[in-house]
């Protein structure tokens, strides 16, 4: 799937976000590797913490439902630069997506930031660490 229309899903996404408290809405569309797309938007909640982003919705959908090999993540967020992903969903990413994984981040001005899981955060644990 090209790039751009995985950025479409991720918008188609961003339209279902449950944000009454930060009036923030943010997309995700992530790509299995047999091609499947889930989107994730980001559910907010009145205990704040409880708030579960975009990205991690996305995630835990296709993990729930039996797809574990991703290819890309796109985050889209109408911000002045690409949408910058929360610790708590780099710590994810980085537990369930390789190391190589692409992750497109970007906002409604089309800029664009491309890096891989490892650049997102450098260092972190990897289930790939289990094995040779
Ligand atoms: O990459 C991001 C950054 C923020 N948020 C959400 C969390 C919260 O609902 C709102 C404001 O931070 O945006 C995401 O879903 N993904
Ligand atoms: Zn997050």
């Amino acid at each position: 799937m090209e790039l751009k229309s995985l950025v479409e899903e991720a918008k188609k996404a961003r339209e279902k976000a449950y944000v009454p408290y930060s009036k923030f809405p943010v997309g995700a569309a992530l790509l299995t590797a047999d091609g499947r797309v889930y989107h994730g938007c980001n559910i907010e909640n009145a205990a704040y913490s409880m708030t579960n982003c975009a990205e991690r919705t996305a995630l835990f959908k296709a993990y729930s439902e039996g797809d574990k090999k991703f290819t890309a993540l796109v985050v889209v967020a109408d911000t002045n630069r690409p949408v910058p992903p929360c610790g708590a969903c780099r710590q994810v990413i980085s537990e369930l997506c390789n190391s190589d994984m692409k992750i497109v981040l970007t906002n409604l001005n089309g800029d664009i930031k491309e890096l891989t899981v490892e650049e997102l955060l450098p260092g972190a644990f990897s289930p790939e660490d289990l094995h040779e």
